[in-house]
């Protein structure tokens, strides 16, 4: 890994641990955050990430750039959301045609696994997410440790999956069909689209058909009482062989690291040594 992007701690780990001591969530979310930050250069192409984590990294690039410590960034945006948002901090926007390589992105995840493979999508942009950040040179995950399963799918959790309206019910037996005996499996519909915070669920297909009205593909949320057990890269193959389904939740082997903030210091997990405390 080349020397722009070594992590190096800004303040000794004692420092941290006694800031992080006492901290919400939500400062585990921006400390995590801010030392993402720590390795956006000048002139870099961003991808910028989505949800309550992510805003935290945009506000501290905003930051940077209002205080002249870093220039020229531009940054491809992972939903309408975090659109917005850059829009809001000056942060100059682009898309994928006109930079295919991303520099660094930088988004929260909703469950990461030991082999940092990650449940992502809850706030409802898996799609454009799992573009910007499999184009990225480096995709760097922002968590706090209420995140960190020892499997994707359980932990009352699910695998967002999403599909196209047209044909739903017969893209929702076919998924249904896939998971048949697993045991623990259940799937649901959520009742709200994509790009919204899913607010409700429901298994019944009389009270999915009126949600289905527009041209907004959809999440079903695939549930595992204990986790998906078996081989995720299978797994994921099966679902996007089925046809209706656009992308689903599991980003595996995308992750570069992951910082991890807890209560007693920031953790950095990534892909050569697996977590390596810092
Ligand atoms: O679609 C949403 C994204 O995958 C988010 O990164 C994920 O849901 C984590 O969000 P938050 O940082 O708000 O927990």
């Amino acid at each position: 890994m080349g020397s722009p992007f070594l992590l190096q701690p800004s303040r000794s780990l004692t420092e941290e641990a006694m800031a992080a001591a006492g901290q919400s969530q939500d400062d585990l979310k921006r400390i995590a955050a801010l030392r993402a930050v720590e390795l956006v250069r000048s002139g870099m192409v961003l991808g910028l990430g989505t949800g309550s984590t992510a805003a935290h990294a945009l506000d501290r690039i905003c930051d940077l750039l209002r205080g002249g410590d870093l220039r020229d960034i531009v940054g491809i945006p992972t939903s309408e959301w975090a659109a917005a948002r850059a829009a809001a901090a000056n942060i100059p926007l682009t898309d994928l045609a006109a930079h295919p390589v991303v520099d660094l992105s930088i988004d929260g995840a909703d469950k990461v696994d030991p082999a940092l493979n990650l449940v992502k999508g809850r706030g409802g942009s898996l799609l454009r997410e799992k573009m910007v950040e499999g184009a990225s040179r480096r995709f760097v995950v922002i968590v706090d440790d209420s995140k960190l399963v020892s499997r994707l799918g359980g932990s009352g959790l699910a695998i967002p999956v999403e599909v196209i309206p047209f044909g739903w019910a017969l893209t929702l037996r076919r998924l249904q069909n896939l998971f048949d005996g697993t045991p623990g499996f259940n799937l649901k519909l959520c009742t709200a689209s994509i790009n919204t915070k899913a607010s409700a669920f429901t298994e019944k297909e009389s009270e999915i058909e009126p949600f289905v009205t527009d041209n907004k593909n959809y999440i079903v949320d695939l549930f595992f009482e204990d986790g998906i057990h078996g081989d995720l890269q299978a797994i994921s193959d099966d679902l996007l062989r089925i046809i209706g389904v656009v992308e689903h939740g599991m980003f595996l082997g995308l992750a570069t690291s992951v910082i991890v903030a807890r209560k007693d210091g920031v953790v950095l997990m990534d892909k050569e040594a697996k977590s390596n405390g810092f």
